[in-house]
C-alpha cells in the first residue's frame, strides 16, 4: 500500500466526435485495439501496481479477451461506466486499494513512460499533477454571438493532458463533492481544485494527443510508425 499506485484507464466514451460505427478506442492501431497500446504502457511500467479499465457494458467481454491475450495482468477490474466521463472515473476509484491513483484517458496511447514518471513524482511531492503542454495558439474567449470578448495571456494557458495523479482518498472526497454539489468537470483536477487540492502541471509533449477526430488518427497511425515501435 506504500507509496503504491494505481491507474484508472476510461474507455467508455461513445466517440461522437469521430463518427465512426465502432467507438474509436477500438479503433486498430497497427493491429491493435488504441485502448490495448494505452493499456501497455501502464502494464509494463515498474510504478505501477494495479489497473482498472472502465468501459462500456456491451464491451466488458471483449475487453477482458483483450486483456487475457495480451497477457495484462495488472488489470484487476473491467467495469462498465457511466453517463460522462466523471461518472466513469468515479466507478474506477472504487475499485482500486493503492494510495495514489493516476487516470488517464484509454485514447491517448501516445504518453511516454518517462512522463508518467515525472508525473508521479511531482505529485509525490506536491500532492497531485498533471501532465500538460503550453498552448501554441492565441487562445480567445468567444461569446454566444461569435464576438470576441477576451484574449488571456497566453505564457499562462496550458493544454490539459493525462495522467493525471492524486491520492486516492482525496481525489474520492474531491469526486464525492462534485456529486452533491451538481458540478461535473471535463478533466479530474478541475474537480480537485474545486475540493481545494493544489495542482502542479507537468510539461510532457504535445504527441501525448486525446484521439478525439478523424484527423488524429491520421497523427496516431504516423506517430505509432515513426517510434518504430508497431511490432508490440
Ligand atoms: N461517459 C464517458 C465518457 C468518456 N469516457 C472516456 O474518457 C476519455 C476522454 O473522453 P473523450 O475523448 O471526450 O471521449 P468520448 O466521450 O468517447 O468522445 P466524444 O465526446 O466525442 O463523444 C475517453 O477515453 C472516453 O472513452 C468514459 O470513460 N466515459
Ligand atoms: C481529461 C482530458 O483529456 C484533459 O484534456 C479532457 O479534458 C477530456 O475531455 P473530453 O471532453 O472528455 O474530451
Amino acid at each position: 500500500m506504500s507509496n503504491s499506485v494505481g491507474v484508472v484507464i476510461v474507455a467508455a466514451g461513445r466517440g461522437t466526435r469521430m463518427g465512426t460505427a465502432e467507438s474509436k478506442q477500438f479503433l486498430l492501431l497497427q493491429d491493435k485495439p488504441i485502448v490495448v497500446h494505452t493499456l501497455e504502457i501502464f502494464q509494463q511500467h515498474e510504478l505501477i501496481s494495479e489497473i482498472v479499465l472502465v468501459t462500456g457494458e456491451e464491451d466488458i467481454d471483449r475487453c477482458k479477451e483483450w486483456i487475457a491475450d495480451y497477457k495484462l495482468d495488472k488489470v484487476i477490474a473491467v467495469i462498465a461506466g457511466g453517463t460522462e466521463r466523471q461518472h466513469s472515473v468515479y466507478k474506477g476509484l472504487l475499485q482500486l486499494g493503492t494510495q495514489w491513483v493516476m487516470v488517464h484517458d484509454g485514447v491517448r496511447p501516445f504518453v511516454q513512460p518517462e512522463q508518467i514518471e515525472t508525473c508521479f513524482r511531482r505529485a509525490e511531492q506536491v500532492g497531485s499533477s498533471v501532465l500538460a503542454v503550453p498552448v501554441k495558439d492565441t487562445i480567445k474567449q468567444v461569446d454566444g454571438a461569435g464576438r470576441v470578448v477576451s484574449t488571456p495571456d497566453r505564457r499562462s494557458l496550458w493544454a490539459i493532458q493525462t495522467p493525471q495523479t492524486f491520492r486516492l482518498s482525496e481525489l474520492k472526497v474531491a469526486y464525492e463533492l462534485a456529486e452533491r454539489e451538481g458540478y461535473v468537470g471535463t478533466d479530474d483536477a478541475s474537480l480537485a481544485e474545486r475540493a481545494g487540492i493544489s495542482v502542479s502541471v507537468v510539461e510532457g509533449s504535445y504527441s501525448n494527443i486525446k484521439i478525439t477526430t478523424p484527423e488524429d488518427l491520421d497523427f496516431a497511425e504516423y506517430t505509432r510508425r515513426s517510434r518504430g515501435d508497431g511490432q508490440s
